[in-house]
């Protein structure tokens, strides 16, 4: 199957809600960052994107009924003294919408957006198809002005078949850098996307050059290799893999899937996330950029080497530890992964 269909309305989703999401970086005040229960960040970019993406699909892929695992609830929105932060979230939504030709004249209401918004409350599961959405991924990345990403992919019988992931403020071309170079803005902006068993693609998130197939690096030679990791929370395992493997370079932190985008058109080789012991891991921080990175030609496993399992509802179910590589260096990082954990005193 080729998933035509939803692969034109998820690229067209996810445009525009990366569309409404640049135009909060640009003028977001520290004063407009709201604090969910479980203590992370979440603005109106996020709650914008996820209403976005969820009134497009439902309108592309109209008559199915829409699935959609997505991250955020709507039960901060609906409390008293959010009325204004909702507005200013349904005016966000109506001008993104009204942007795009087929939809300039939507009349887009506060409780149409609550509705699109609690419309991500599906569980997932192993059957049937299921969108899982990331809004805005790399929250503190988007709050800091840096990376983060619109991560939207469909699982089919508890398979990821399709991914489609905007970032923004990546650049288009050169290497990924840790903090984004003010001076040289121009040509950022990437649309990844890819379809089982049709390869990974780029093109401009902006403009309407052609796609092109990406592939994860060919280098073998690891004292040269570059590594991923998150932003938010260095893992002292991931440097003792990274000197087991020989790397000889600090990994590049930055936040969300980018990563994954990253090591799927070669900028790096590796990607490791050994997060806290006990962190359980949603579908939605993986599942877009995980079939990105496959269909380059890459490899996603847990620390046993095993492919990740998106069947089993909105969290993954894995041993501990996320590898994301090539082919050609899975064995080795496995082995250093193993070591490592060996010598912490760490069990898979
Ligand atoms: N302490 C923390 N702070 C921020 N995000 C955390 C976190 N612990 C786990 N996460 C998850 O990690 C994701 C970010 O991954 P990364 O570190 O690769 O940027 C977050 O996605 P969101 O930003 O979509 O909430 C969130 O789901
Ligand atoms: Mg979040
Ligand atoms: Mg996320
Ligand atoms: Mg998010």
């Amino acid at each position: 199957m080729s998933y035509e269909k939803e692969l034109t309305a998820a690229k067209k989703a996810v445009s525009l809600a990366a569309h409404l999401s640049q135009g909060v970086q640009k003028t977001l005040l520290q004063s407009e960052v709201w604090t969910k229960s479980n203590k992370t960040p979440v603005t109106a970019a996020d709650y914008g994107s996820q209403a976005v993406v969820s009134i497009v699909l439902q309108r592309e892929l109209k008559p199915v009924t829409l699935s959609l695992v997505a991250e955020e609830d709507t039960e901060d929105l609906r409390k008293k003294g959010s009325e204004v932060f909702l507005e200013d979230i349904t005016k966000l939504v109506r001008d993104t919408l009204a942007s795009d030709e087929s939809y300039a004249d939507s009349p887009i209401t506060t409780q149409d957006v609550l509705n699109a918004i609690d419309c991500g409350n599906s569980q997932g599961g192993s059957s049937g198809c299921h969108w899982v959405l990331d809004p805005i991924d790399g929250t503190r990345g988007f709050v800091r002005g840096e990376q983060y990403a619109v991560g939207l992919a469909l699982l089919v019988e508890g398979k990821v078949v399709l991914g489609v992931m905007a970032c923004p403020n990546l650049p288009l071309s050169s290497e990924v850098v840790e903090r984004d170079d003010k001076s040289c803005q121009d040509n950022v902006g990437c649309l990844f996307y890819a379809t089982t068993g049709s390869g990974a693609y780029v093109q401009p998130l902006n403009g309407n050059s052609p796609p092109q197939e990406v592939k994860v690096s060919s280098n073998e030679n690891l004292e040269e290799a570059k590594f991923l990791e998150s932003y938010h929370m260095p893992i002292p395992l991931h440097s003792s893999i990274a000197k087991k493997l020989g790397i000889t370079a600090l990994p590049i932190r930055i936040d969300s899937q980018a990563k994954y985008a990253a090591v799927s058109r070669g900028d790096a080789e590796m990607y490791l996330r050994f997060t806290l012991v006990g962190y359980r891991e949603w579908i939605w921080d993986h599942a877009a950029g995980s079939i990105i990175t496959t269909e380059a030609g890459g490899v996603v496993c847990d620390s046993e080497g095993a492919p990740l399992d998106f069947s089993k509802g909105k969290r993954l179910d894995h041993k501990r530890g996320i590898i994301v590589t090539t082919k050609k260096l899975k064995p080795l990082i496995l082995k250093a992964v193993r070591e490592s954990m060996e010598e912490e005193n760490l069990h898979v």
